[in-house]
């Protein structure tokens, strides 16, 4: 459970989270929708801990991250942050590695070198683990972060963006990849928190949608009931409606 009580963060004069309070369970694609400058990112870092204690309380799982030391976090949250770059030379492998930082702290073990294959594997990365980072697309580099967050091996997942760079291919197989390992029961399944801005995608993929406006969530809940086209058009000041193509829910202009 993420439990978020009257969070206020404030940045110059203005809150850029306003007196936010939400809670929500484990399981499942919860997304983070508004436009640009909402504060999503902002309650992203929020949840992983990363602001100084403020005003309000974010908790995960009963913990109080704002007071929590930075190891402990990390085995409950992995955070891919917005456009995360590496200057350093550094192979796809060393990346995805780094997920198991605070497990070994600096002596891997089987476990460590299993995930990392995992972590390879799932995102299909085997091909491209030995190429150094600043050789790839945008797109394979996203996937190896993507990869390197999973590895961490954390209950609860928050990524930032991460189909930015992405071709509808591998926007598809992230999502469906995501959406599988997000599932109750799924073996080692994982709780994921995804900032979006492809409202195609949230339509298709996620549980559940947070959508904000102003530092303010404007509506929260099960995305087949809170995205709705009234919602979407008063988030984004434009006409959208949500309609249905073949198997799954799309978003329009209106
Ligand atoms: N370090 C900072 N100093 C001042 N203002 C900041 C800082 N970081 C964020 N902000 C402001 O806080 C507000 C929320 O930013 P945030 O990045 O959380 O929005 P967002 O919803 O993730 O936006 P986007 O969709 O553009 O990524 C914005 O108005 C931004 O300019």
């Amino acid at each position: 459970m993420i439990r978020i009580d009257s969070l206020t963060v404030t940045r110059g004069e203005r809150p850029v989270l306003d007196n936010l309070s939400l809670a929500f369970g484990e399981g499942g694609i919860t997304a983070l929708i508004g436009p640009n400058g909402a504060g999503k990112s902002t309650l992203l870092h929020a949840i992983a801990g990363l602001l100084p204690a403020g005003r309000g309380r974010v908790e995960v799982e009963g913990c109080d991250m704002a007071r929590t030391a930075p190891a402990e976090r990390a085995r409950r949250v992995a955070l891919l942050m917005q456009n995360d770059q590496v200057t350093a030379r550094l192979t796809v492998e060393d990346l995805v590695s780094f997920g198991r930082w605070s497990w070994h702290r600096g002596r891997p073990g089987p476990r460590d070198r299993e995930m990392v294959a995992q972590a390879l594997a799932q995102f299909e990365l085997e091909a491209l683990a030995r190429r150094q980072i600043d050789t790839l697309s945008g797109g394979q580099r996203q996937r190896a972060f993507v990869a390197m967050a999973w590895a961490q091996e954390t209950p609860w997942l928050l990524l930032d963006e991460p189909l930015a760079a992405l071709d509808p291919r591998h926007v598809r197989d992230l999502m469906e990849r995501l959406h599988a390992m997000s599932r109750p029961g799924a073996k080692g399944a994982r709780s994921i928190v995804i900032v979006m801005h492809d409202l195609g995608a949230t339509a298709r993929y996620a549980d559940r949608i947070i959508a904000m406006k102003d530092g303010r969530i404007v509506k929260s809940g099960p995305r087949a009931l809170a995205m709705t086209g009234g919602v979407l058009s008063a988030l984004f000041d434009t006409g959208l409606k949500v309609v249905r193509v073949e198997d799954a829910d799309t978003v329009v202009p209106a």
